[in-house]
């Protein structure tokens, strides 16, 4: 890609599985000059003086010591959504680099996904969908059974801006809504969704007919859901995880899933992602697994690529970033 007096913008590449979508490329052009991983790595690094900003798109190029000591000049790097994991915030502010992620433009699209997921297990979508197409189309009807939404409890743990998008679609769906959150929401926020505080999780897990994990992923939310937490939930419940898969025990799942100590599990994140093909996980009927499509719509993820660049520009004007991260 050819160069301009245009801010250097290192992104992973351009398409394919982890790279910027070709759609976004125009956009970006008109503010930066695009260089991409493979390029600068074929550039012997001597270009690396250049760049000033890295946009990450699904967690890539990784960030380390050695990326971050051939870029010199580097002042912040944006990342396409709002899960900040995959970063060693401390390592890069001591840097000097600035962080930001994408709150505004994932929220809705990301509560979607949850709610898309806790319908097509709730109705069995995925298994009436391959009935559907099998060349016998056989089946009895305790084969294609769903359970209720209309009226069963969802506890949603993690209620910051998805989990309360999340909250307000449920209540369309007049379920009843229960919400673990580290801090609680204010008493009008709980009335306006309908939504009941549980300051334990357990009560949430022993109550809900579904439960939905939208917490971030931090040292305390590892393994958040294990082997006692899904036997305290209820043989008929659905556990939806649009968070990180780490927040669950893998294992516990499996068995849980195999024993009938919960119904069934909707997952759009896994640990690792993919799962290898042989996983225990991929061969359950009970199970739905997505591809981590959390925010991928048209719309949504050109939102983020437009909230991406909003913040790069602040940091390199040295004006505050709408969406900074902080490291804790
Ligand atoms: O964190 C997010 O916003 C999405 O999961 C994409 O990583």
């Amino acid at each position: 890609m050819e160069g301009g007096e245009l801010p250097w913008l290192l992104v992973n590449e351009v398409g394919g599985i982890r790279g910027i979508l070709h759609s976004h490329v125009p956009f970006l052009k008109k503010h930066f000059h695009l260089i991409t991983m493979k390029e600068f790595l074929e550039s012997k690094k001597d270009v690396g003086k250049k760049v000033q900003a890295i946009y990450l798109w699904w967690h890539k190029p990784v960030i380390d010591k050695e990326l971050l000591q051939s870029l010199p000049n580097l002042k912040v790097i944006a990342n396409s959504g709002v899960g900040m994991d995959h970063l060693d915030l401390k390592l890069v502010a001591s840097f000097g680099v600035k962080m930001a992620n994408a709150p505004r433009a994932v929220s809705s699209s990301t509560a979607d996904t949850g709610m898309a997921l806790l319908l097509a297990s709730a109705r069995r979508l995925v298994e009436v969908h391959n009935i559907s197409i099998s060349p016998s189309m056989e089946y009895c009807e305790a084969d294609i059974l769903g359970v209720n939404v209309t009226g069963a409890t969802l506890g949603i743990i993690g209620m910051g801006s998805i989990g309360y998008k999340i909250a307000l679609r449920a209540r369309a769906f007049e379920m009843n809504i229960l919400y673990h959150n580290r801090t609680r929401r204010k008493v009008q926020e709980e009335q306006a969704v309908g939504a009941t505080y549980c300051r334990r999780i357990d009560s949430l897990l022993q109550q809900a007919d579904f439960v939905m994990l939208v917490v971030n992923l931090t040292p305390q939310a590892h393994k958040l859901i294990g082997k006692r937490e899904l036997e305290l939930m209820k043989p008929t419940a659905t556990l939806i995880n649009i968070s990180r898969g780490a927040v669950v025990d893998q294992e516990a799942l499996v068995a849980a899933l195999q024993t009938g100590v919960i119904r069934a599990a909707a997952l759009d994140v896994t640990s690792p992602e993919p799962l290898p093909r042989d996983h225990p996980l991929l061969k359950l009927k009970n199970v739905i697994i997505t591809p981590h499509l959390g925010i991928k719509t048209d719309k949504a993820t050109y939102m983020i690529t437009e909230e991406a660049v909003e913040n790069i520009l602040a940091a390199l004007s040295g004006l505050p970033l709408p969406s900074e991260v902080l490291p804790s």
